[in-house]
């Protein structure tokens, strides 16, 4: 047992920090961080991703806060755009305190995974391995499979684990926990219980705006969930943002006599009345905003930035 596999304490310094999930396709990255929070907090779009990176999920382990976070459009570039943002979403691995690499171990020693461990390589980030999937895999073939990962990049700590059965994820919470940086939480407690349904809200808008505009917005856009109002009669009234950075792209958002940012807003609703089972009355504003860049869109994506 290492030094970082001990439970998170309950006692001492508060720690957060930022953990990079990083994958080839299909390895299990929504499983895993489904089952780490036990809350559905993702997307399903058919356009590559633009943000630097996406929270996916906040986890409170003991004292620390642990900031589960994507990079999305990391893979198979094959536009010079879509280039553009995988140098965008490595960035957020880098960003990122931790990078978690999940492997599918019965795929094994793909190419693609190959290329991507050595990325991160070059990135430099702590790494750690998640081998997924255990529970398809003879046990003695994982670990010839740790090695060779850890021949190409040593990492910091090698898990096992079936996402998809919950195993071995206790201790890859606290191992997480114990290897985050001693800081102030970035979300205050109260806000993570509706955290989920906030960020549901932004990432089903936001999908809309992938699949209902061409390239020159979704790459300028990203979506907040201003507010969240409970009402008496059992439904939720739900305010979003969607944030571009220039007039035309907030024109085209918004389309002819407001057609097309009705048709977003409509589509969004029904989605997540699907989701949440319950009725949703759903406002969807569009602002410009001059000037946003990667930087702001981190702070912001974090909470800390009210302004605006
Ligand atoms: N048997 C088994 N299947 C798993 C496990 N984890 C994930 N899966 C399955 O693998 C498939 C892909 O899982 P996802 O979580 O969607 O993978 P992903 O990495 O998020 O995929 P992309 O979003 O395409 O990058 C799904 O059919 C999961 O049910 C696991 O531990 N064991």
């Amino acid at each position: 047992m290492s030094e970082t596999e001990t439970p998170a304490p309950a006692e001492g310094p508060r720690r957060c920090g930022l953990v990079a999930i990083v994958g080839a396709p299909n390895a299990g990255k929504s499983t895993l961080v489904n089952a780490l929070t036990g809350t559905k907090v993702s997307i399903v779009s058919p356009k590559p991703q633009t943000t630097r990176f996406r929270i996916r999920a906040v986890v409170m382990q003991g004292l620390a806060q642990i900031i589960l976070v994507d990079t999305p459009g990391i893979f198979a570039p094959r536009r010079r755009l879509d280039r553009a943002m995988v140098a965008a979403a490595w960035g957020g691995a880098q960003d990122a305190d931790l990078a978690v690499l999940i492997v599918d171990a019965r795929a094994g020693l793909t190419d693609e995974v190959r290329q991507i461990t050595e990325k991160l390589k070059q990135g430099g980030r702590r790494a750690m391995l998640l081998l997924n999937k255990a529970d398809l895999v003879d046990p003695p073939r994982l670990l010839p499979l740790a090695q060779q990962l850890n021949e190409i990049l040593p990492f910091a700590e090698t898990f096992m684990v079936s996402a998809l059965k919950g195993r071995g994820l206790d201790k890859v919470l606290a191992v997480l926990a114990n290897n985050l940086p001693e800081g102030p939480w970035l979300f205050p407690e109260d806000d993570l219980s509706d955290l989920p349904q906030r960020m549901l809200a932004a990432e089903i808008v936001r999908e809309q705006v992938l699949r209902q505009t061409h390239e020159e917005v979704p790459h300028h856009a990203t979506v907040e969930t201003e507010s969240w109002t409970e009402r008496k009669d059992g439904s939720a009234r739900i305010d979003v943002t969607i944030y571009v950075t220039r007039a035309t792209q907030k024109a085209i958002l918004i389309g002819d006599g407001g057609s097309k940012i009705k048709n977003i807003g409509q589509t969004a609703r029904r989605e997540l009345e699907a989701l949440l089972e319950r009725r949703i009355h759903l406002f969807v504003n569009v602002k410009e905003r001059a000037g946003w860049d990667e930087e702001r869109g981190r702070i912001r994506a974090l909470g800390l930035d009210d302004a605006g």
